[in-house]
């Protein structure tokens, strides 16, 4: 379970996130939503410990983790595929693949194979430099990356943006068995409201900031949804 209580956070004098409550509870899929510059990304860093909060609480598997560096929170077992993606273009898949490895000290550890049955194309493509794959492979390399650590609770940048169709449906794939698996949670930060409704089992929308609306997927009614994603 991930719980994040009256987290506050600025960059500088401008203040992004107000007194945000938000949980993710273990085996779920939650998704984030709301449209551009609300805050989500903000929110994502805020947990992945890259913002310091000026106050609230982060707790995760019933650890504060709020004093904890970035580096801390990914041994703890969270995973994060930032929104664009941060592919190293000069280094090869397997390279990338390595990268959360070798920052957990298992360097030597080798990439599972279940990996690879997730994301048939990346093993085709191990000697490639990831800046020549497409934005679809791209991104499928960053969720393959994140998931190579073994997260117990992934997070996902907008992870639909700026790709194809036919990504979009293998993407949704492996996220569809990840939760069918059931020993990860998911935290989905996205404005594909369809993509989103086929996968999440909550979700929360954000506005300026704040939580303005949340609830059981089913429950929500889309045009409540959409009107915090009009633009
Ligand atoms: N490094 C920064 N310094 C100052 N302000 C920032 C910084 N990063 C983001 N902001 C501002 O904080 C607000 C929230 O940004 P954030 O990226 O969290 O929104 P978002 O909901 O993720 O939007 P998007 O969907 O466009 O990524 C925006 O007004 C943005 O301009």
């Amino acid at each position: 379970m991930f719980e994040m209580r009256g987290l506050n956070v600025s960059y500088g004098d401008s203040q992004v996130l107000w007194d945000v409550d938000f949980s993710v509870p273990a085996g779920q899929v939650v998704c984030l939503m709301g449209r551009n510059g609300v805050g989500k990304t903000t929110l994502l860093k805020s947990i992945m410990g890259l913002l310091k909060p000026r106050s609230g609480t982060v707790t995760f598997q019933n650890e504060v983790l709020t004093p904890l560096p970035s580096d801390q929170r990914a041994k703890r077992g969270i995973g994060y595929v930032p929104q664009g993606r941060d592919i190293f273009p000069d280094m090869t898949v397997l390279e990338n693949l390595r990268i959360g490895l070798i920052a957990q000290g298992q360097g030597h550890t080798p990439i599972p194979d279940d990996i690879y049955e997730l994301f048939p194309v990346l093993h085709t493509m191990l000697d490639r430099k990831g800046g020549v794959l497409s934005g679809g492979q791209q991104q499928q390399l960053a969720i393959a990356r994140a998931l190579v650590t073994r997260p117990s609770l992934l997070l996902l940048d907008e992870p639909t943006e700026g790709i194809q169709p036919s990504v979009i449906l293998e993407i949704e794939a492996v996220l569809q068995r990840l939760k069918t698996a059931g020993n990860m949670s998911i935290l989905l930060v996205e404005q594909y409201l369809d993509f989103a409704s086929r996968l999440a089992d909550y979700v929360y929308v954000m506005d300026q900031g704040t939580m303005v609306l949340e609830g059981q997927m089913e429950a929500l009614q889309d045009a409540d949804v959409k009107r915090y994603l009009a633009f």
